[in-house]
């Protein structure tokens, strides 16, 4: 090749490393000087030896640079360059001191060692078996990863891709990918089409073979169900199809007939329209709906004589007396077998499950009580004083003996025993969720869902709770009264006129909902920072980790998540030299941290910390707050302290579930409540700020909301009453086997 010089040197640093791209700024010792290197590779370790093929550039600002175009690791040989290798972190297991002692003790040939006799690493001192096994594993694990970044190099795919491909296929991720690429975009998250059309593309696959274009379509439906929706009208499929795939539309048509004889996707006809679902969420809806008539066709024969008297009685013992439709949500619920209970806070939906709490207890009826997330379900817990779980630790979700996957122990054939079913915060859960908590419900069992169907729908596809009260089939008690105790809140008092479409009434003197003119982004950023840091701290004692939450619409941009977590982490939890780090891509972890899990983790243990208390556990759960206790780079560890008692230690490659969490998402919010919630008011894009994103933030402080910025996107998201919609085919469904069922009967 013309013009390319090759170099080969140890790496001395890594200056900077994109985990997306793998783009590399390191500094490397070539020929006893010390000169600086970019490109995009795998990531490197210090004190690898690399070979590089590139040019010498000059970089306007930071001078000479080698650019690489094309890279090979060599296998370091000198002890030097094998002692810093191994001290930097690379195998598990092995830190500074005991890369220096193996490699005193086998000079040379400590990587051939490692490879080939193994069993002579606990010649060591300090490497017992159990970390020699370690050592192995990770060595391995090292190797085979590399194999995998090499080879996926040629095709133009990126380390973290690679990262995640092996940790999916481990050793027969080279195999896998060369059988079918396309298998990629379906099996692992983040892994789009375009990546896998990529690797297709370069090994010389046809762009209109009929295997591209089912899994184009394919990856269109998935792309809409991330969206929310559970079918895509045809016209739209076929755009989306299309454009993803470059081919004319016509190319697409033609194989949806295909598509649907072979049963890969599923055609209907939604008002009067060409629909499309994927299998799975075809089944799940038709599911779903089924369950949803034939548990609400079940109605309790039993008659309950003093019915009143017993309301009575819960009257008296909470020294309240019932709104007509709080009693008759009591009501309905001794009978229904299914009833939906819906409001706005303070509207007194817990005061409600409480008193049917009491009432069936006394009743002897045995009542489950569960939430979507794990911060929802301990909130039930503490409001009404007895157990409450996740849904997925209700219907026992993990792995059964002798089985290799995790699913719901708790379905058809192994029913939940329970006279009673309390769901809470119902708007968070979507059709798949639902559809195995219905499959574990028996006809007999009575299904109560609790929710505020104003809240933005669940993160999954679908818009359950909306769909099941719009379909008329199901008993649904609407509360609207805000009770005198909520109304001195002005949190509770806004949030209904912010639900309405009205003013909110700010900085009302000594209440809780406070609004700070602000022009400049960079002064709402920084106002926002001194909030959290020093002035609501001063204020009332609230402690700026535990009590206050900032909430962003965003995740991008000066006032997004990202931008803020930089910014408060700085402030509330700067570097130090007690403090260890670990940096992630563009994310530094540092001990100290707010940190959220941003994934279901059903198998990662957790250990109970709190006084007196002995308990193990397993699974952490997306939308989870912790602390992050101790860093141990030496070990590649970090642990984790949620609640303020569960102990969680992450290895350093599942550090992708963790995410900074001084400021988060409204979205990723859901479920949770905090005693301050601090919001930036700025521009964004119209589709994100609308009157039930506000809605969602301002329901989830209980002491005190502080707006930041300008009136005007106040205004703006209020008057903004776009809900994005989302294609659900539910509530008619329901319809439909009610009214198949009716005229079967009649028949
Ligand atoms: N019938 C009533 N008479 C007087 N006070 C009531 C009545 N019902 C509820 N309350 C009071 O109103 C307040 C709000 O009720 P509750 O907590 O049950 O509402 P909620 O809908 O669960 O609210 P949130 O969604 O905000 O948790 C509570 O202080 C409760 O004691």
């Amino acid at each position: 090749m013309s013009g390319l010089e090759r170099i080969t040197g140890q790496i001395v640093s890594i200056i900077y490393y994109n985990e997306h791209n793998g783009y590399t700024v390191a500094d490397m010792d070539w020929e006893e000087q010390l000169v600086t290197v970019v490109g995009f590779f795998p990531e490197l370790q210090e004190g690898e030896q690399v070979s590089l093929s590139g040019k010498w550039v000059t970089h306007p600002e930071y001078g000479m640079q080698f650019k690489a175009e094309s890279f090979h690791v060599e296998i370091p040989s000198s002890e030097e360059s094998i002692e810093k290798y191994l001290a930097s972190g690379v195998i598990k297991g092995i830190g500074p001191v005991t890369a220096k002692r193996m490699v005193r003790h086998f000079g040379k040939d400590t990587l051939d060692i490692i490879q080939f006799h193994p069993y002579r690493l606990t010649e060591v001192e300090g490497i017992g078996e159990k970390k020699a096994e370690q050592i192995i594993l990770s060595y391995e694990e090292q190797q085979g990863l590399r194999e995998v970044m090499l080879f996926l190099q040629n095709y133009g795919v990126t380390p973290r891709y690679a990262v995640k491909l092996y940790k999916k296929y481990g050793e027969k991720t080279i195999a896998t990918l060369k059988e079918n690429p396309y298998k990629m975009a379906e099996d692992v998250i983040g892994i789009g089409f375009k990546i896998a059309d990529q690797v297709a593309m370069n090994m010389g696959i046809d762009p209109r073979s009929n295997y591209r274009i089912t899994a184009g379509v394919k990856y269109a439906l998935y792309q809409v169900h991330n969206n929310g929706h559970i079918y895509y009208p045809e016209e739209q499929l076929i755009a989306n199809a299309a454009k993803l795939l470059e081919v004319p539309r016509e190319e697409v048509q033609n194989y949806l007939v295909d598509m649907v004889m072979k049963g890969h996707i599923k055609l209907e006809m939604i008002d009067e329209e060409r629909v499309y679902y994927s299998i799975a969420f075809y089944r799940a809806e038709e599911e779903v709906a089924w369950r949803i008539v034939a548990l609400s066709m079940t109605e309790s024969e039993e008659n309950i004589i003093d019915l009143q008297d017993k309301i009575n009685g819960v009257e008296k013992k909470n020294n309240i007396l019932l709104a007509a439709r709080q009693r008759q949500a009591i009501e309905e619920s001794m009978d229904k077998g299914v009833l939906v209970i819906t409001g706005g806070p303070g509207t007194g939906k817990t005061t409600i499950i409480n008193s049917i709490l009491d009432i069936l207890e006394e009743m002897d009826e045995e009542v489950l009580l569960a939430a979507p997330t794990g911060r929802a379900a301990k909130r039930m817990a503490e409001a009404t004083g007895r157990e409450a779980k996740t849904i997925h630790r209700l219907l026992e979700y993990g792995f059964a003996k002798e089985e290799e996957n995790q699913y719901f122990q708790k379905n058809e054939e192994a029913p939940l025993e329970a006279d009673v079913v309390i769901i809470d915060e119902v708007s968070m859960v979507d059709i798949l969720l639902m559809n195995h908590l219905l499959k574990a419900i028996q006809p007999g069992t009575r299904l109560i869902l609790v929710g505020d169907v104003d809240q933005l729908p669940s993160v999954g596809p679908g818009n359950v709770l909306k769909d099941i009260i719009e379909s008329g089939v199901v008993k649904v008690v609407q509360l609207n009264e805000i009770f005198r105790q909520a109304q001195e809140s002005m949190i509770v008092v806004n949030a209904h006129h912010i639900n309405k479409g009205e003013l909110p009434l700010l900085n009302v003197k000594n209440k809780d909902f406070f609004f700070h003119r602000i022009h400049t982004k960079e002064e709402v950023l920084s106002t926002l920072v001194d909030l959290c840091s020093t002035r609501l701290p001063k204020y009332k004692g609230f402690d700026p980790l535990q009590d206050i939450q900032v909430l962003s619409p965003m995740k991008k941009g000066i006032l997004g998540v990202h931008q803020l977590n930089q910014s408060l982490q700085e402030k509330l939890n700067s570097p130090h030299k007690n403090k260890k780090q670990k940096q992630m891509g563009e994310v530094i972890f540092r001990e100290g941290d707010k940190v959220m899990q941003i994934k279901n983790n059903y198998n990662i243990r957790w250990e109970n910390i709190a006084d007196g208390e002995e308990l193990k556990g397993e699974g952490v759960f997306n939308g989870d707050f912790g602390i992050i206790e101790s860093i141990d780079l030496e070990e590649g560890k970090l642990r984790v302290i949620f609640d303020e008692e569960k102990l969680v230690e992450y290895e350093f490659n599942q550090l992708d579930e963790l995410e900074l969490a001084y400021a988060v998402t409204v979205h990723k919010s859901q479920g949770s409540e905090f005693s301050v919630v601090v919001m930036p008011m700025s521009w964004g894009p119209p589709m994100l700020l609308t009157r039930n994103l506000l809605y969602t933030a301002v329901t989830r402080a209980k002491s005190l909301v502080v707006l930041v910025g300008l009136e005007k996107y106040l205004l703006d998201m209020i008057k903004n009453n776009h809900i994005n919609k989302r294609y659900t085919g539910l509530s008619q469904r329901i319809r439909d086997k009610l009214n198949f069922l009716l005229n079967e009967q009649e028949l």
